[in-house]
């Protein structure tokens, strides 16, 4: 149990790959937060896996879905969310994201690369050059994901629960009041 959230909730934002669902899980049990992640949902509510829906429907009903998640999300508190890679994308996500704190994790490029490699369950990873468009993602989300309360960077030489022990220190230091 924490008490230096008051409840908040913590929205973890960030590219494909950085970790938002693994280091999620843990910071929520560390904080004791129930764990929300909002591809999850949308997988239950529909029934099909990320892919399959943009494959069926398209990345905008997708895109529309993932702000309904959202916004029904933003209802409750203590609760630990892992957004996916494109919520920064749309100006009214942010209208919910600031009803908590929210956490950018941030790992490079080409590390994020190696993890997604033999992945084939990002449907906008299915290229012909992966990496060229993870590239091209990056540069267009990166100032939008700049906007987070909290920046954590990290590489290979942190674990994932050295990282959520991270982003608890510096969510304390980003609510510390200035003086
Ligand atoms: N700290 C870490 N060190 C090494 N590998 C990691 C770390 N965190 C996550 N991974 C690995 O990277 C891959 C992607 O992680 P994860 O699914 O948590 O990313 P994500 O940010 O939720 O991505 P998406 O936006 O697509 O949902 C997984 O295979 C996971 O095991
Ligand atoms: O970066 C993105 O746009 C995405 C990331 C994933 O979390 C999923 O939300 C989906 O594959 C789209
Ligand atoms: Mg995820």
């Amino acid at each position: 149990m924490n008490d230096f959230l008051k409840g908040s909730n913590v929205y973890l934002i960030g590219m494909m790959g950085a970790g938002k669902t693994t280091v999620g899980k843990l910071l929520a049990a560390q904080l004791g937060y129930r764990f929300m992640d909002t591809d999850a949902v949308i997988e239950q509510v529909t029934g099909l896996p990320i892919a399959e829906l943009f494959a069926q429907s398209g990345e905008e009903a997708f895109r529309q879905m993932e702000s309904q998640v959202l916004a029904e999300l933003c209802a409750y508190t203590r609760l630990t969310i892992a957004t996916g890679g494109g919520i920064v994308l749309k100006r009214e996500n942010w209208g919910y994201l600031r009803h908590g704190i929210v956490v950018w994790l941030d790992v490079p490029v080409e590390q994020l690369q190696t993890r997604l490699q033999a992945d084939t369950t990002r449907p906008l990873l299915q290229d012909a050059d992966p990496a060229t468009k993870l590239q091209a993602l990056l540069e267009q989300r990166q100032p939008l994901y700049a906007q987070a309360d909290v920046h954590i960077r990290y590489d290979v030489a942190e674990t994932s629960e050295e990282v959520a022990k991270r982003a608890i220190e510096q969510i304390k230091q980003a609510l510390k009041p200035s003086v």
